[in-house]
Protein backbone atom coordinates (compact mmCIF):
# COMPACT_ATOMS: atom_id res chain seq x y z
CA UNK A 1 0.00 0.00 0.00
CA UNK A 2 1.21 3.51 -0.61
CA UNK A 3 1.33 6.23 1.48
CA UNK A 4 -0.58 9.52 1.04
CA UNK A 5 1.77 12.32 1.18
CA UNK A 6 1.48 14.53 4.17
CA UNK A 7 1.04 18.14 3.99
CA UNK A 8 0.82 20.87 6.49
CA UNK A 9 -0.76 24.53 6.17
CA UNK A 10 0.69 26.21 8.99
CA UNK A 11 -0.61 29.63 8.13
CA UNK A 12 -4.09 30.83 8.14
CA UNK A 13 -5.70 30.06 4.92
CA UNK A 14 -8.95 29.55 3.46
CA UNK A 15 -10.34 26.24 4.01
CA UNK A 16 -10.86 25.38 0.53
CA UNK A 17 -7.38 24.38 0.29
CA UNK A 18 -7.70 21.52 3.00
CA UNK A 19 -10.18 19.97 1.02
CA UNK A 20 -8.16 20.09 -2.30
CA UNK A 21 -5.03 18.15 -0.58
CA UNK A 22 -7.78 15.78 0.72
CA UNK A 23 -9.30 15.33 -2.37
CA UNK A 24 -6.13 15.26 -4.24
CA UNK A 25 -5.06 12.21 -2.23
CA UNK A 26 -2.74 13.94 0.64
CA UNK A 27 -3.31 13.90 4.16
CA UNK A 28 -3.61 16.91 5.55
CA UNK A 29 -3.05 18.93 9.13
CA UNK A 30 -3.86 22.88 9.82
CA UNK A 31 -2.24 23.91 12.67
CA UNK A 32 -1.14 27.48 12.81
CA UNK A 33 0.39 30.28 14.85
CA UNK A 34 2.99 27.86 16.07
CA UNK A 35 6.44 29.02 17.48
CA UNK A 36 9.73 28.36 15.40
CA UNK A 37 10.14 25.42 18.26
CA UNK A 38 7.23 24.18 17.65
CA UNK A 39 7.55 24.20 13.85
CA UNK A 40 11.09 22.52 14.01
CA UNK A 41 9.54 19.47 16.12
CA UNK A 42 6.75 18.70 14.09
CA UNK A 43 7.74 19.54 10.67
CA UNK A 44 9.71 15.94 9.72
CA UNK A 45 6.44 14.69 9.05
CA UNK A 46 5.29 16.47 6.60
CA UNK A 47 6.21 16.07 2.53
CA UNK A 48 4.41 19.39 1.68
CA UNK A 49 4.19 22.64 3.59
CA UNK A 50 1.74 24.90 2.48
CA UNK A 51 2.35 28.68 4.21
CA UNK A 52 1.60 32.18 3.98
CA UNK A 53 4.19 35.04 5.14
CA UNK A 54 3.85 34.57 9.05
CA UNK A 55 5.74 30.91 8.88
CA UNK A 56 9.40 31.42 8.66
CA UNK A 57 11.03 28.65 6.78
CA UNK A 58 14.46 29.36 7.99
CA UNK A 59 17.87 27.19 7.49
CA UNK A 60 16.76 25.36 10.92
CA UNK A 61 13.40 24.59 9.87
CA UNK A 62 14.37 23.03 6.63
CA UNK A 63 17.56 21.36 9.00
CA UNK A 64 14.52 19.21 10.46
CA UNK A 65 12.43 18.73 7.63
CA UNK A 66 14.09 15.43 6.61
CA UNK A 67 10.99 14.54 4.08
CA UNK A 68 9.89 17.87 3.20
CA UNK A 69 9.60 17.90 -0.99
CA UNK A 70 7.47 21.11 -1.64
CA UNK A 71 6.99 24.35 -0.21
CA UNK A 72 3.91 26.36 -1.46
CA UNK A 73 3.68 29.95 -0.33
CA UNK A 74 0.05 31.18 -1.48
CA UNK A 75 1.00 34.60 -2.02
CA UNK A 76 4.03 36.26 -3.92
CA UNK A 77 6.34 37.18 -1.94
CA UNK A 78 9.18 34.58 -0.60
CA UNK A 79 11.28 36.69 1.18
CA UNK A 80 9.81 34.31 4.39
CA UNK A 81 12.10 31.07 2.64
CA UNK A 82 15.56 30.65 2.77
CA UNK A 83 15.77 29.52 -0.91
CA UNK A 84 19.26 28.80 -1.29
CA UNK A 85 18.89 26.65 1.50
CA UNK A 86 15.86 24.54 0.20
CA UNK A 87 17.68 24.67 -2.96
CA UNK A 88 20.70 22.94 -1.03
CA UNK A 89 18.06 20.49 0.24
CA UNK A 90 15.94 19.48 -2.51
CA UNK A 91 13.02 21.34 -1.77
CA UNK A 92 10.70 22.77 -3.97
CA UNK A 93 9.49 26.28 -3.54
CA UNK A 94 6.38 27.25 -5.15
CA UNK A 95 4.91 30.76 -5.18
CA UNK A 96 0.97 31.78 -6.83
CA UNK A 97 2.24 34.81 -8.85
CA UNK A 98 -0.96 35.90 -9.74
CA UNK A 99 -4.05 35.44 -7.68
CA UNK A 100 -3.29 37.84 -4.88
CA UNK A 101 -2.19 41.18 -8.06
CA UNK A 102 -5.55 42.89 -8.24
CA UNK A 103 -6.25 42.93 -4.64
CA UNK A 104 -3.09 44.20 -3.81
CA UNK A 105 -2.83 46.65 -6.75
CA UNK A 106 -6.13 48.00 -5.43
CA UNK A 107 -4.53 48.17 -2.30
CA UNK A 108 -2.41 50.47 -3.06
CA UNK A 109 -4.91 52.80 -4.90
CA UNK A 110 -6.67 52.28 -1.71
CA UNK A 111 -3.68 54.14 0.37
CA UNK A 112 -3.25 56.94 -2.45
CA UNK A 113 -6.94 57.93 -1.97
CA UNK A 114 -6.74 57.51 1.88
CA UNK A 115 -3.40 59.75 1.91
CA UNK A 116 -5.03 62.67 -0.80
CA UNK A 117 -7.86 63.02 1.67
CA UNK A 118 -6.49 62.48 4.85
CA UNK A 119 -9.38 59.45 5.44
CA UNK A 120 -8.21 57.85 8.51
CA UNK A 121 -7.63 60.53 10.41
CA UNK A 122 -10.94 62.39 9.57
CA UNK A 123 -12.73 59.71 10.19
CA UNK A 124 -10.71 59.39 13.64
CA UNK A 125 -11.35 62.53 14.69
CA UNK A 126 -15.52 62.91 13.04
CA UNK A 127 -16.24 59.44 15.49
CA UNK A 128 -14.41 61.36 18.28
CA UNK A 129 -17.07 64.05 17.82
CA UNK A 130 -14.98 67.01 16.95
CA UNK A 131 -17.05 67.33 13.61
CA UNK A 132 -13.40 69.08 12.11
CA UNK A 133 -14.22 70.18 9.00
CA UNK A 134 -11.87 72.67 8.60
CA UNK A 135 -8.66 71.04 9.98
CA UNK A 136 -8.39 68.66 6.33
CA UNK A 137 -7.76 70.43 3.30
CA UNK A 138 -7.02 67.31 0.96
CA UNK A 139 -5.47 67.27 -2.76
CA UNK A 140 -7.17 66.00 -6.11
CA UNK A 141 -5.44 63.09 -7.96
CA UNK A 142 -6.65 64.38 -11.43
CA UNK A 143 -3.59 65.45 -13.29
CA UNK A 144 -1.38 64.14 -10.67
CA UNK A 145 2.17 62.39 -11.27
CA UNK A 146 2.19 58.87 -9.89
CA UNK A 147 5.85 57.20 -10.25
CA UNK A 148 5.74 53.60 -10.29
CA UNK A 149 8.70 51.77 -9.20
CA UNK A 150 8.60 48.08 -10.63
CA UNK A 151 5.71 47.59 -12.90
CA UNK A 152 5.24 43.93 -13.46
CA UNK A 153 2.25 42.21 -12.23
CA UNK A 154 0.84 44.33 -9.71
CA UNK A 155 2.84 47.53 -10.79
CA UNK A 156 0.77 47.26 -14.02
CA UNK A 157 -2.47 46.61 -12.49
CA UNK A 158 -1.58 49.63 -10.40
CA UNK A 159 -1.14 52.03 -13.35
CA UNK A 160 -4.19 51.15 -15.53
CA UNK A 161 -6.39 51.52 -12.62
CA UNK A 162 -3.62 55.16 -12.26
CA UNK A 163 -4.62 56.34 -15.37
CA UNK A 164 -8.52 55.07 -14.97
CA UNK A 165 -8.78 58.50 -12.39
CA UNK A 166 -6.57 60.20 -14.80
CA UNK A 167 -3.48 60.08 -13.20
CA UNK A 168 0.24 60.45 -15.48
CA UNK A 169 2.16 57.82 -14.86
CA UNK A 170 6.02 57.47 -14.64
CA UNK A 171 7.58 54.13 -14.13
CA UNK A 172 11.05 52.92 -13.30
CA UNK A 173 11.94 49.31 -13.49
CA UNK A 174 14.96 48.56 -15.70
CA UNK A 175 13.37 45.23 -16.60
CA UNK A 176 10.49 47.34 -18.15
CA UNK A 177 10.86 47.23 -22.04
CA UNK A 178 9.81 50.49 -24.20
CA UNK A 179 7.37 48.27 -25.96
CA UNK A 180 5.58 47.27 -22.69
CA UNK A 181 5.82 50.81 -21.10
CA UNK A 182 3.79 52.16 -24.59
CA UNK A 183 1.37 48.51 -24.49
CA UNK A 184 0.80 50.05 -20.71
CA UNK A 185 0.12 53.91 -21.30
CA UNK A 186 3.49 54.87 -19.05
CA UNK A 187 6.70 57.15 -19.79
CA UNK A 188 10.06 54.89 -18.68
CA UNK A 189 12.04 56.93 -16.91
CA UNK A 190 15.25 56.91 -15.01
CA UNK A 191 14.62 56.34 -10.77
CA UNK A 192 16.13 60.15 -10.56
CA UNK A 193 13.52 61.86 -12.96
CA UNK A 194 10.87 59.37 -11.19
CA UNK A 195 11.66 60.94 -8.13
CA UNK A 196 11.86 64.67 -9.07
CA UNK A 197 8.90 64.17 -11.18
CA UNK A 198 6.05 62.45 -9.14
CA UNK A 199 3.41 63.68 -6.88
CA UNK A 200 2.35 60.30 -5.64
CA UNK A 201 4.72 57.83 -5.91
CA UNK A 202 4.33 53.95 -5.25
CA UNK A 203 6.82 50.71 -4.82
CA UNK A 204 5.70 47.25 -6.43
CA UNK A 205 9.24 45.55 -6.99
CA UNK A 206 10.43 42.21 -4.78
CA UNK A 207 13.11 42.87 -1.94
CA UNK A 208 16.26 42.28 -3.19
CA UNK A 209 19.90 43.49 -2.92
CA UNK A 210 19.20 46.08 -5.81
CA UNK A 211 15.82 47.16 -4.22
CA UNK A 212 16.61 47.32 -0.73
CA UNK A 213 16.39 51.07 0.64
CA UNK A 214 15.90 51.74 -2.80
CA UNK A 215 13.64 55.25 -1.44
CA UNK A 216 17.25 56.18 0.91
CA UNK A 217 17.40 59.32 2.66
CA UNK A 218 19.60 60.11 -0.30
CA UNK A 219 16.77 59.40 -3.01
CA UNK A 220 14.03 60.46 -0.38
CA UNK A 221 15.58 63.98 -0.68
CA UNK A 222 15.84 64.04 -4.17
CA UNK A 223 11.92 64.02 -4.15
CA UNK A 224 9.52 66.34 -5.19
CA UNK A 225 8.04 69.11 -2.03
CA UNK A 226 4.66 67.84 -0.89
CA UNK A 227 5.39 63.72 -2.63
CA UNK A 228 3.13 61.37 -1.15
CA UNK A 229 4.60 57.79 -0.65
CA UNK A 230 3.24 54.24 -0.72
CA UNK A 231 4.44 51.01 -0.36
CA UNK A 232 2.32 47.70 -0.31
CA UNK A 233 5.40 45.78 -1.53
CA UNK A 234 7.79 44.69 1.19
CA UNK A 235 9.52 46.85 4.09
CA UNK A 236 13.20 47.67 3.73
CA UNK A 237 12.31 49.42 0.35
CA UNK A 238 12.09 52.30 2.29
CA UNK A 239 14.68 54.15 5.14
CA UNK A 240 11.71 54.17 7.62
CA UNK A 241 13.89 56.40 9.81
CA UNK A 242 14.59 59.18 7.01
CA UNK A 243 10.92 58.84 6.00
CA UNK A 244 9.02 59.42 9.47
CA UNK A 245 11.96 63.07 10.02
CA UNK A 246 10.81 63.60 6.05
CA UNK A 247 7.17 63.60 7.07
CA UNK A 248 8.09 65.63 10.45
CA UNK A 249 9.87 68.06 8.36
CA UNK A 250 6.72 68.46 5.95
CA UNK A 251 8.73 67.46 2.63
CA UNK A 252 7.00 64.20 2.46
CA UNK A 253 3.40 65.67 2.53
CA UNK A 254 1.61 61.71 2.89
CA UNK A 255 3.21 58.29 3.41
CA UNK A 256 1.18 54.97 4.00
CA UNK A 257 2.60 51.70 4.88
CA UNK A 258 1.15 48.18 4.24
CA UNK A 259 4.62 46.85 5.36
CA UNK A 260 7.12 47.29 7.26
CA UNK A 261 11.03 46.68 7.92
CA UNK A 262 10.05 44.93 11.19
CA UNK A 263 6.80 42.38 11.11
CA UNK A 264 4.71 42.44 12.80
CA UNK A 265 5.61 46.23 13.84
CA UNK A 266 4.96 46.59 16.75
CA UNK A 267 7.08 49.75 17.69
CA UNK A 268 8.00 51.52 14.13
CA UNK A 269 9.61 55.01 14.25
CA UNK A 270 7.21 56.03 11.67
CA UNK A 271 4.21 55.49 14.47
CA UNK A 272 2.47 58.61 15.15
CA UNK A 273 4.49 60.68 12.50
CA UNK A 274 2.51 63.34 10.40
CA UNK A 275 0.67 62.14 7.56
CA UNK A 276 1.46 58.66 8.29
CA UNK A 277 -1.57 55.75 7.44
CA UNK A 278 -0.12 52.03 7.54
CA UNK A 279 -2.04 48.90 7.60
CA UNK A 280 -0.76 45.72 8.75
CA UNK A 281 0.23 43.96 5.21
CA UNK A 282 -3.76 43.82 4.55
CA UNK A 283 -2.38 43.58 0.85
CA UNK A 284 -3.47 40.57 -0.17
CA UNK A 285 -6.19 40.01 2.50
CA UNK A 286 -9.40 39.94 0.14
CA UNK A 287 -11.65 37.16 -0.09
CA UNK A 288 -11.45 36.66 -3.68
CA UNK A 289 -7.66 36.95 -3.33
CA UNK A 290 -7.29 34.22 -0.14
CA UNK A 291 -9.47 31.63 -2.04
CA UNK A 292 -7.43 31.93 -5.67
CA UNK A 293 -4.25 32.08 -3.42
CA UNK A 294 -5.47 29.10 -1.29
CA UNK A 295 -6.98 26.83 -4.02
CA UNK A 296 -3.93 27.45 -6.42
CA UNK A 297 -1.09 26.70 -3.71
CA UNK A 298 -3.39 23.36 -2.71
CA UNK A 299 -3.75 22.09 -6.55
CA UNK A 300 0.12 22.93 -7.02
CA UNK A 301 1.68 21.23 -4.26
CA UNK A 302 -1.11 18.34 -4.59
CA UNK A 303 0.35 17.98 -8.22
CA UNK A 304 4.02 17.78 -7.43
CA UNK A 305 3.49 15.31 -4.77
CA UNK A 306 1.10 12.99 -6.32
CA UNK A 307 1.98 13.71 -10.06
CA UNK A 308 5.16 15.10 -10.10
CA UNK A 309 4.00 18.35 -11.86
CA UNK A 310 5.92 21.24 -11.19
CA UNK A 311 3.97 24.98 -11.54
CA UNK A 312 5.31 28.47 -10.57
CA UNK A 313 8.57 27.27 -8.74
CA UNK A 314 11.19 29.05 -7.70
CA UNK A 315 14.01 26.73 -7.68
CA UNK A 316 13.31 24.37 -10.40
CA UNK A 317 11.92 24.26 -13.91
CA UNK A 318 8.03 23.80 -14.67
CA UNK A 319 6.81 20.91 -15.62
CA UNK A 320 3.05 20.64 -16.25
CA UNK A 321 0.80 18.01 -14.85
CA UNK A 322 0.02 17.13 -19.06
CA UNK A 323 4.07 17.09 -19.21
CA UNK A 324 4.76 15.19 -16.62
CA UNK A 325 3.75 11.78 -18.18
CA UNK A 326 5.80 11.91 -20.63
CA UNK A 327 8.79 13.49 -19.68
CA UNK A 328 8.58 11.03 -17.03
CA UNK A 329 10.85 8.64 -18.87
CA UNK A 330 12.87 10.58 -20.55
CA UNK A 331 13.71 11.92 -16.90
CA UNK A 332 14.65 8.01 -15.74
CA UNK A 333 16.68 8.07 -18.46
CA UNK A 334 18.14 11.31 -18.41
CA UNK A 335 19.16 10.55 -14.96
CA UNK A 336 20.71 7.50 -15.89
CA UNK A 337 22.59 8.23 -18.42
CA UNK A 338 24.36 11.11 -16.05
CA UNK A 339 25.02 8.41 -13.43
CA UNK A 340 26.21 6.01 -15.76
CA UNK A 341 28.89 9.04 -16.57
CA UNK A 342 29.06 10.04 -13.45
CA UNK A 343 30.10 6.48 -11.69
CA UNK A 344 32.48 5.76 -14.85
CA UNK A 345 34.40 9.06 -15.03
CA UNK A 346 37.28 9.53 -12.31
CA UNK A 347 38.76 12.60 -13.79
CA UNK A 348 37.73 16.07 -12.32
CA UNK A 349 34.74 17.42 -15.20
CA UNK A 350 34.68 21.14 -16.43
CA UNK A 351 31.68 20.47 -18.72
CA UNK A 352 29.10 18.46 -19.26
CA UNK A 353 26.51 18.54 -22.72
CA UNK A 354 23.69 17.18 -22.91
CA UNK A 355 22.08 16.75 -26.09
CA UNK A 356 18.71 15.83 -27.19
CA UNK A 357 17.75 14.23 -30.99
CA UNK A 358 14.54 13.41 -32.39
CA UNK A 359 11.40 13.29 -30.65
CA UNK A 360 13.11 14.26 -26.85
CA UNK A 361 14.09 17.69 -29.40
CA UNK A 362 10.94 18.54 -29.19
CA UNK A 363 10.37 18.93 -25.58
CA UNK A 364 10.78 20.86 -22.38
CA UNK A 365 14.64 20.27 -22.02
CA UNK A 366 15.16 21.60 -18.47
CA UNK A 367 14.07 19.00 -16.37
CA UNK A 368 15.79 16.55 -18.24
CA UNK A 369 18.97 18.51 -17.98
CA UNK A 370 18.51 18.92 -13.89
CA UNK A 371 17.75 15.04 -14.47
CA UNK A 372 21.01 14.32 -16.04
CA UNK A 373 22.46 16.79 -13.20
CA UNK A 374 21.18 14.72 -10.63
CA UNK A 375 22.70 11.47 -11.81
CA UNK A 376 25.98 12.40 -12.38
CA UNK A 377 26.15 14.57 -9.40
CA UNK A 378 24.65 11.74 -6.90
CA UNK A 379 27.94 9.88 -7.26
CA UNK A 380 29.72 12.68 -5.11
CA UNK A 381 26.56 13.47 -2.38
CA UNK A 382 23.62 11.28 -2.37
CA UNK A 383 21.35 13.97 -1.05
CA UNK A 384 21.41 15.43 -4.84
CA UNK A 385 18.30 15.39 -6.87
CA UNK A 386 16.67 17.56 -9.42
CA UNK A 387 15.78 20.76 -7.22
CA UNK A 388 19.42 21.35 -6.12
CA UNK A 389 21.59 19.43 -8.95
CA UNK A 390 21.62 22.83 -10.92
CA UNK A 391 22.76 24.87 -8.17
CA UNK A 392 25.42 22.45 -7.20
CA UNK A 393 27.05 22.18 -10.74
CA UNK A 394 27.05 26.15 -10.77
CA UNK A 395 28.42 26.18 -7.47
CA UNK A 396 31.39 23.16 -8.39
CA UNK A 397 31.91 25.31 -11.79
CA UNK A 398 30.33 22.51 -13.64
CA UNK A 399 30.15 24.19 -17.05
CA UNK A 400 26.53 22.89 -18.54
CA UNK A 401 25.64 23.19 -22.29
CA UNK A 402 22.37 21.89 -23.95
CA UNK A 403 22.06 21.15 -27.66
CA UNK A 404 19.09 20.15 -29.34
CA UNK A 405 18.38 18.75 -33.09
CA UNK A 406 15.21 18.03 -34.31
CA UNK A 407 15.86 16.05 -37.11
CA UNK A 408 15.86 11.80 -36.06
CA UNK A 409 19.20 10.01 -36.55
CA UNK A 410 19.59 6.20 -35.95
CA UNK A 411 16.95 6.37 -33.43
CA UNK A 412 13.73 8.01 -33.27
CA UNK A 413 14.63 9.84 -30.08
CA UNK A 414 17.99 10.08 -28.09
CA UNK A 415 19.79 11.32 -25.31
CA UNK A 416 23.16 11.74 -24.91
CA UNK A 417 25.45 13.21 -22.54
CA UNK A 418 28.79 14.37 -22.73
CA UNK A 419 31.61 15.09 -20.32
CA UNK A 420 34.96 16.73 -21.19
CA UNK A 421 37.65 15.51 -18.81
CA UNK A 422 41.48 15.69 -18.89
CA UNK A 423 41.63 12.33 -21.45
CA UNK A 424 38.81 13.82 -23.75
CA UNK A 425 35.34 14.09 -24.44
CA UNK A 426 33.42 10.82 -23.64
CA UNK A 427 29.95 10.30 -24.26
CA UNK A 428 26.73 8.04 -23.59
CA UNK A 429 23.47 8.02 -24.93
CA UNK A 430 20.56 6.38 -24.82
CA UNK A 431 16.79 5.86 -25.98
CA UNK A 432 13.22 4.93 -25.16
CA UNK A 433 11.77 1.76 -26.62
CA UNK A 434 8.22 1.98 -26.73
CA UNK A 435 8.42 5.53 -25.87
CA UNK A 436 8.79 4.45 -21.89
CA UNK A 437 11.73 1.86 -21.51
CA UNK A 438 14.85 3.50 -20.70
CA UNK A 439 17.57 1.70 -22.74
CA UNK A 440 21.72 2.69 -23.25
CA UNK A 441 22.55 2.45 -26.96
CA UNK A 442 26.07 3.84 -26.47
CA UNK A 443 29.06 3.51 -24.12
CA UNK A 444 32.22 5.80 -24.61
CA UNK A 445 31.82 4.86 -28.83
CA UNK A 446 30.84 1.89 -28.95
CA UNK A 447 27.45 0.26 -29.87
CA UNK A 448 25.63 -1.84 -26.99
CA UNK A 449 21.96 -2.33 -25.90
CA UNK A 450 21.24 -2.25 -22.25
CA UNK A 451 18.91 -1.53 -19.47
CA UNK A 452 20.03 0.23 -16.28
CA UNK A 453 19.00 -0.92 -13.46
CA UNK A 454 19.65 -2.27 -9.70
CA UNK A 455 23.52 -3.48 -9.88
CA UNK A 456 25.54 -3.75 -12.59
CA UNK A 457 28.75 -4.86 -13.82
CA UNK A 458 31.06 -2.89 -16.36
CA UNK A 459 33.65 -4.54 -17.72
CA UNK A 460 36.57 -3.69 -20.13
CA UNK A 461 38.03 -6.68 -22.03
CA UNK A 462 40.16 -7.65 -25.22
CA UNK A 463 37.69 -9.22 -27.41
CA UNK A 464 38.69 -12.48 -27.57
CA UNK A 465 37.10 -16.51 -27.16
CA UNK A 466 36.60 -18.20 -24.24
CA UNK A 467 36.16 -14.81 -21.88
CA UNK A 468 32.48 -14.51 -21.38
CA UNK A 469 32.56 -18.02 -20.74
CA UNK A 470 35.44 -17.53 -17.68
CA UNK A 471 33.60 -14.26 -16.07
CA UNK A 472 30.32 -16.48 -15.87
CA UNK A 473 31.98 -19.13 -14.25
CA UNK A 474 33.81 -16.78 -11.75
CA UNK A 475 30.02 -15.07 -10.91
CA UNK A 476 28.84 -18.18 -10.66
CA UNK A 477 31.13 -19.59 -8.47
CA UNK A 478 30.74 -16.56 -5.94
CA UNK A 479 27.09 -16.95 -6.11
CA UNK A 480 26.31 -14.02 -8.22
CA UNK A 481 23.66 -14.68 -10.82
CA UNK A 482 23.64 -12.80 -13.95
CA UNK A 483 20.03 -11.17 -15.13
CA UNK A 484 21.10 -9.48 -18.36
CA UNK A 485 24.27 -9.57 -20.34
CA UNK A 486 25.06 -6.75 -22.79
CA UNK A 487 28.09 -7.41 -24.69
CA UNK A 488 29.66 -4.23 -27.35
CA UNK A 489 32.67 -3.92 -29.07
CA UNK A 490 34.68 -1.30 -31.62
CA UNK A 491 35.60 -3.93 -33.83
CA UNK A 492 36.58 -7.67 -34.08
CA UNK A 493 39.28 -8.41 -31.96
CA UNK A 494 39.84 -5.02 -30.64
CA UNK A 495 38.48 -3.34 -27.08
CA UNK A 496 35.06 -4.96 -25.58
CA UNK A 497 32.48 -3.57 -23.10
CA UNK A 498 30.30 -6.10 -21.47
CA UNK A 499 27.47 -4.41 -19.15
CA UNK A 500 25.91 -7.04 -17.06
CA UNK A 501 22.93 -6.62 -14.58
CA UNK A 502 23.23 -8.65 -11.18
CA UNK A 503 20.82 -10.01 -8.66
CA UNK A 504 23.17 -8.62 -6.10
CA UNK A 505 26.18 -6.27 -5.10
CA UNK A 506 29.40 -8.05 -6.53
CA UNK A 507 31.97 -7.39 -3.24
CA UNK A 508 34.66 -6.13 -3.59
CA UNK A 509 36.90 -9.43 -3.82
CA UNK A 510 34.80 -10.83 -7.03
CA UNK A 511 35.47 -7.10 -8.58
CA UNK A 512 39.29 -8.04 -8.43
CA UNK A 513 39.27 -11.59 -9.00
CA UNK A 514 37.20 -10.34 -12.53
CA UNK A 515 40.11 -7.67 -13.07
CA UNK A 516 42.82 -10.61 -13.03
CA UNK A 517 41.40 -12.55 -15.93
CA UNK A 518 43.49 -12.74 -18.88
CA UNK A 519 42.37 -9.71 -21.26
CA UNK A 520 41.04 -7.45 -18.32
CA UNK A 521 41.04 -4.14 -19.01
CA UNK A 522 39.45 -2.27 -16.49
CA UNK A 523 36.39 -3.85 -13.83
CA UNK A 524 33.87 -1.40 -12.18
CA UNK A 525 30.18 -2.31 -9.95
CA UNK A 526 27.63 0.08 -10.67
CA UNK A 527 24.35 0.79 -9.24
CA UNK A 528 20.81 2.65 -10.65
CA UNK A 529 17.91 3.31 -9.01
N1 LIG B 1 1.44 43.76 0.65
C1 LIG B 1 1.12 42.55 0.27
O1 LIG B 1 0.33 41.87 0.91
C2 LIG B 1 1.70 42.00 -0.97
C3 LIG B 1 2.94 42.38 -1.38
N2 LIG B 1 3.46 41.86 -2.54
C4 LIG B 1 4.80 42.30 -2.93
O2 LIG B 1 4.69 42.96 -4.19
C5 LIG B 1 5.86 42.68 -4.92
C6 LIG B 1 5.59 42.83 -6.40
O3 LIG B 1 4.75 41.80 -6.85
P1 LIG B 1 4.51 41.52 -8.40
O4 LIG B 1 4.19 42.78 -9.10
O5 LIG B 1 3.58 40.40 -8.50
O6 LIG B 1 5.96 41.04 -8.81
P2 LIG B 1 6.56 41.02 -10.27
O7 LIG B 1 7.72 40.11 -10.22
O8 LIG B 1 5.51 40.77 -11.28
O9 LIG B 1 7.06 42.51 -10.46
C7 LIG B 1 8.16 43.04 -9.81
C8 LIG B 1 8.75 44.09 -10.71
O10 LIG B 1 9.84 44.69 -10.04
C9 LIG B 1 10.81 44.98 -11.01
N3 LIG B 1 12.11 45.21 -10.42
C10 LIG B 1 13.02 44.29 -10.01
N4 LIG B 1 14.13 44.90 -9.56
C11 LIG B 1 13.90 46.23 -9.69
C12 LIG B 1 14.68 47.37 -9.39
N5 LIG B 1 15.92 47.25 -8.90
N6 LIG B 1 14.15 48.58 -9.62
C13 LIG B 1 12.90 48.70 -10.13
N7 LIG B 1 12.13 47.66 -10.47
C14 LIG B 1 12.62 46.43 -10.23
C15 LIG B 1 10.79 43.77 -11.90
O11 LIG B 1 11.36 44.03 -13.16
C16 LIG B 1 9.31 43.49 -12.01
O12 LIG B 1 8.75 44.11 -13.12
C17 LIG B 1 6.21 41.25 -4.52
O13 LIG B 1 7.58 41.03 -4.62
C18 LIG B 1 5.75 41.15 -3.11
O14 LIG B 1 6.85 41.32 -2.27
C19 LIG B 1 2.76 41.00 -3.29
C20 LIG B 1 1.51 40.59 -2.94
C21 LIG B 1 0.89 41.05 -1.71
O1 LIG C 1 -0.26 36.34 2.58
C1 LIG C 1 -0.32 37.55 2.85
O2 LIG C 1 -1.19 38.06 3.52
C2 LIG C 1 0.79 38.45 2.34
C3 LIG C 1 0.86 38.46 0.87
C4 LIG C 1 2.17 38.90 0.38
O3 LIG C 1 2.86 39.69 0.96
C5 LIG C 1 2.66 38.33 -0.88
O4 LIG C 1 1.92 37.60 -1.54
O5 LIG C 1 3.81 38.64 -1.22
Amino acid sequence: MTTKPKVLISDKMDPNAARIFEARGCDVDVITGETPEQLIARIGEYDGLAIRSSTKVTKEVLAAAKNLKVIGRAGIGVDNVDIPAASAQGVVVMNTPFGNSITTAEHAIAMIFALARQIPEANARTQAGEWPKNAFMGVEVTGKTLGLIGAGNIGSIVASRALGVKMKVVAFDPFLTPERAVEMGVEKVELDALLERADFITLHTPLTDQTRNILSRENLLKTKNGVRIVNCARGGLIDEDALKDLLVSGHVAGAALDVFKTEPAKDSPLFGAPNFICTPHLGASTTEAQVNVALQVAEQLADYLVNGGVTNALNMPSLSAEEAPKLKPYMKLAEQLGSMVGQLTRDSVPRISIHTEGAAAELNMKPMVAAVLAGFLRVQSDTVNMVNAPYLAKERGLEVREVKTEREGDYHTLIRVSVKTESGERSVAGTLFNNVEPRLVELFGIKVEAELAGHMMYIVNEDAPGFIGRIGTLLGENGINIGTFNLGRREAGGEAVLLLSVDSAVPETVLKQACALPGVKLVKALAFA
